[in-house]
């Protein structure tokens, strides 16, 4: 089978899966798409894309907000959960902002003998009417100074010391308070911590911030047929998802605190059932066992664990037996609040319902802002599927995502390449049309995890 075969096979298999249309009609990438999840019983709806989505960030907006005090390192990537107010004035004193004089008036000026003021050194005397002092950039400005003259703009002779052109009073001199007052509003509550944010902190006086932490994952990979090492034989398959959901769910801004295999039998049932009431996580992030096969368990132990299932199966492909389910209510007589983010097992399908559900939900629980909507027009045509959503895999050009091969349910070799994925509403688009597009974490920048 040559390559194009096999990439149009999978979009087949893609497509071929929906076998009705759905309950109450045909959705859209923004609403009520519906059909039934888990093998095509109908017996629910599935939730639209991007309702699926609002519902996820709204689950994690739910969640009573933890703070905790850190170094300022450790809070690069977290939200301030206080204003940052200045600790001081900005420049907290009078500075030079050039290499050069500080003088007194006006010129020519003569030469104070000695060393000039360095940044960090003692603070100078005081000048009188008509002398200069040489003085470096971030030097304090001796009192009564009246400006600073860079060295290029201005010559010495003997004792004297002469301006190259006129002197403007202030001139090259930082005052004190010209960025900030102590006590001044820097950053609102909600900030992201950037690298940007760590220097301003530290420059106005910070050795700790509080933030939000970052939520707690914990990812447990389902399945008897995965093998952690070595080439797939007798049936069995590499377990892919293992390397890549940790370092992926750390880049979306979480702590990934464990990864656990899980088997398909029913001591792996008993110990997801564990794990998703007794784990210290707050979101527990499953791989495969989604869908209505003979051992697969997510869903009746979410049942057993009394789980209430935000989103049961969403209108997407590929990934659409994936779910959203909370585990107790936070008040102060339960356990913390606890979701799990049920990932199907097909890699590809995986990395849809990251980029679907847990995105959202890591988001709002870390406290973070949704990134501005954008959208790029698709070269070529694409086609949709009859109800649902699509994802697709796209190289960013400067011009248009252009879709990658390779993109079937149980491939990782397109997205593997992309920049991004393409939103494809129901029914496909055309080419030129502008499609809204989900950056991939380390293709966007913008994560300082
Ligand atoms: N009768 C139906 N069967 C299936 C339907 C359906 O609608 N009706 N949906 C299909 C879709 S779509 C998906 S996606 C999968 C979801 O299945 P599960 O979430 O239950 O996952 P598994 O059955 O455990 O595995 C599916 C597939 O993925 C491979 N897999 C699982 N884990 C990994 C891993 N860590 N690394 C690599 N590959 C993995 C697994 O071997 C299977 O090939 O269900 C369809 N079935
Ligand atoms: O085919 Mo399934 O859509 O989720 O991978």
């Amino acid at each position: 089978m040559t390559p194009t075969n096999s990439a149009e096979q999978a979009l087949d298999e893609a497509l071929a899966l929906v076998s009705r249309a759905p309950e109450g009609g045909a959705g859209d990438s923004s609403g009520n798409a519906g059909r039934g999840a888990g093998g095509g019983t109908g017996a629910h709806r599935a939730t639209g894309w991007q309702r699926a989505r609002d519902t996820a960030t709204r689950a994690g907006s739910g969640v009573r907000p933890r703070t905790h005090r850190v170094p300022l390192a450790a809070a690069l990537g977290e939200v301030l959960a206080a204003p940052l107010d200045a600790l001081t004035d900005l420049p907290s004193f009078d500075t030079s902002a050039m290499d050069g004089w500080a003088v007194a008036g006006p010129g020519p000026w003569s030469v104070r003998a000695g060393g000039g003021v360095l940044a960090g050194s003692e603070r100078p005397e005081p000048l009188t009417d008509g002398e200069a002092v040489r003085i470096a950039t971030g030097a304090r400005i001796p009192a009564d100074a009246t400006a600073v003259i860079r060295s290029e703009h201005c010559r010495e002779a003997g004792t004297q010391l002469f301006a190259d052109r006129p002197v403007l009073t202030g001139q090259d001199i930082r005052p004190r308070g010209q960025e900030c007052r102590s006590g001044d509003l820097l950053l609102p509550a909600g900030s992201l911590v950037t690298p940007a944010v760590l220097g301003l902190a530290a420059a106005a006086g910070y050795d700790e911030l509080t933030t939000r932490p970052r939520p707690r994952v914990e990812i447990l990979v389902l399945g008897d047929e995965l093998l952690t090492g070595g080439l797939p034989h007798e049936g069995l398959v590499r377990d892919a998802l293992s390397p890549m959901l940790g370092p992926w769910i750390d880049r979306l801004g979480a702590e990934v605190i464990g990864t656990r295999r899980i088997g398909d039998d029913p001591a792996g049932a008993a110990a997801l059932l564990e794990a998703v009431t007794t784990s210290t996580a707050d979101v527990l992030v499953t791989t495969g066992g989604t869908a209505g096969g003979p051992v697969d368990h997510v869903h009746p132990v979410l049942h057993r664990a009394g789980a209430e299932l935000l989103v049961d199966g969403v209108a997407v492909r590929p990934g659409h037996p994936m779910l959203l389910a909370r585990i107790g209510s936070g008040t102060p007589e339960e356990h913390a609040v606890r979701h799990v983010v049920g990932l199907p097992g097909n890699p590809l399908a995986a990395v849809s319902g990251l980029l679907t559900l847990a995105e959202p939900l890591l988001r709002a629980l870390a406290g973070r802002r949704r990134r501005p909507r954008y959208t790029a027009p698709v070269q070529g045509d694409v086609p949709g599927h009859p109800y649902d959503t699509r994802l697709v895999p796209v190289l960013l050009s400067d011009e248009h995502a252009v879709p990658l091969r390779y993109h079937g349910p149980a491939m990782l070799r397109g997205v593997a390449a992309a920049d991004a994925l393409a939103v494809v509403p129901p029914k496909g688009a055309r080419s030129g049309q502008e499609l809204e597009i989900l950056d991939l974490p380390w293709a966007s920048g913008g994560c300082f995890t």
